[in-house]
């Protein structure tokens, strides 16, 4: 069967000729609130199901934006990757299909989008250390740290994303920091990001950030890891959507979740700043406690037990973490695919004032992000200076 897009009575046909419903009466829709996929909800007697089809274009900018079909079979691929050593942190996949290009999975309506729910006022006070838990597993696991250069190397190569790697690439490390078409920019936020478009060191170590993307192949990386591809409640977390998937450097998920729990406190700041920051100082020591532990344990590097190592390999997580922060804070503000976080906020001048403020703190992080060695190092880390300028 060829690859089509599919209509919510082919989603639910494709699910009963798989067996995976009966004949019972049906009820779909199509859910989709992404930028790039097609999402049905389907619910059939007590079957729940959930079936993702990737589109042959970039859905938030139509068909001028051709992408490859094959990021479905990305996506699946890495959701079985990290299910081995993150089960309890990923959806249960009940069919993939890579001709076809989509995925039966759980239906995680039961719990919300985080971004969404932190919009609501929803705690969740398990997220950062599952996350820490969850990344310190899937990066350690898919390295050369655990599996040994020539394993990683021939699952590394079934990893190649270049269509979605070209997004990350443009959207994150290049438009944002020049006058490009992708941008948007709000009326009332030129004179700040001229700042930024003149900027040099800023430009100098954005560029060194993006190459380090391009050319550090770590560990399998779910390669967009935001609020609002995480699903949870007060006891769950699962985290969705891999299609950005590839080996890169393993600072990149964990800067990017950082920077979305910066955005998580931008709603309300004087109220959530502290919440989100303790949130960021849990999610760091869960992910560096849990990989210096999988390191003693089951590290296969002749030079594990060299002194210091694995603190050095952390350290440089920490700096290049917080310089793909400082990216996405930025890309986020001023480029394509803004966060509800600072969009929903009513109040233009408070909006403004919130964005100023995103701009700063990711110039911030990318310029001196070498100043963050330790955990020590980030609890300290200050910009008041650069607020006030
Ligand atoms: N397993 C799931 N269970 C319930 N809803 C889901 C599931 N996967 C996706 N969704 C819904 O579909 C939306 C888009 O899914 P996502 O995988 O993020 O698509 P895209 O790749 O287009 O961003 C999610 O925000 C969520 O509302
Ligand atoms: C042209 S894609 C823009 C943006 O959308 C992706 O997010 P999602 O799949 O979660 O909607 C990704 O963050 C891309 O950078």
């Amino acid at each position: 069967m060829g690859y089509q897009a599919f209509t919510v009575q082919d989603a639910i046909e494709r699910v009963r000729t798989l067996g995976l419903i009966g004949n019972e009466p049906v009820t779909a829709e199509e859910i989709g609130d992404g930028n790039l996929n097609l999402v049905f909800r389907i619910h059939a007697g007590d079957q729940h199901l959930i079936l993702k089809q990737a589109l042959p274009y970039a859905k938030v900018v139509g068909e001028s934006w051709p992408l490859s079909l094959e990021r479905a079979w990305i996506e699946q691929s890495a959701l079985k990757e990290f299910a081995k050593v993150a089960i309890p942190f990923v959806p249960r996949v009940y069919h993939a299909s890579k001709e076809e290009a989509f995925t039966v999975m759980e239906d995680l309506s039961h719990l919300t989008i985080v971004r969404a729910g932190l919009l609501e006022g929803e705690k969740y006070p398990l997220l950062a250390e599952h996350i820490g838990s969850y990344l310190a597993r899937t990066l350690f696991y898919t390295s050369d740290f655990a599996l040994g250069p020539v394993a990683k190397k021939q699952i590394a190569r079934q990893y190649y994303n270049p269509d979605l790697c070209d997004i990350t690439e443009k959207l994150i490390f290049t438009d944002p920091f020049y006058d490009a078409e992708t941008n948007a920019i709000e009326a009332g936020l030129e004179a700040e990001v001229d700042r930024i478009w003149n900027d040099a060191e800023l430009k100098r170590e954005v560029a060194k950030l993006e190459a380090l993307f391009i050319t550090k192949g770590d560990a399998l990386l779910h390669g967009d890891l935001h609020t609002g591809s995480i699903f949870a409640s007060a006891e769950e977390t699962k985290v969705i959507d891999p299609e950005f998937a590839f080996y890169g450097p393993f600072g990149f998920d964990v800067g990017q979740f950082i920077a979305h729990l910066f955005f998580a406190a931008y709603p309300d700041y004087d109220r959530l700043r502290e919440e989100r920051i303790k949130d960021i100082d849990t999610f760091w020591l869960t992910f560096a406690s849990t990989f210096k532990a999988l390191w003693e344990r089951e590290a296969v590097e002749p030079f594990r037990s060299a002194d210091g190592l694995v603190e050095d390999v952390l350290s440089t997580i920490l700096q290049d973490a917080l310089g793909f922060a400082g990216c996405e804070l930025i890309r986020r503000t001023i480029g394509l695919a803004p966060v509800a976080d600072l969009e929903q906020i009513t109040d233009p001048t408070v909006r403004l004032e919130r964005k100023r403020h995103a701009l700063r703190l990711g110039a911030a992080l990318i310029k001196r992000r070498t100043e963050c060695k330790t955990f020590t190092d980030l609890r300290n880390f200050d910009v008041t200076e650069e607020l006030s300028r």
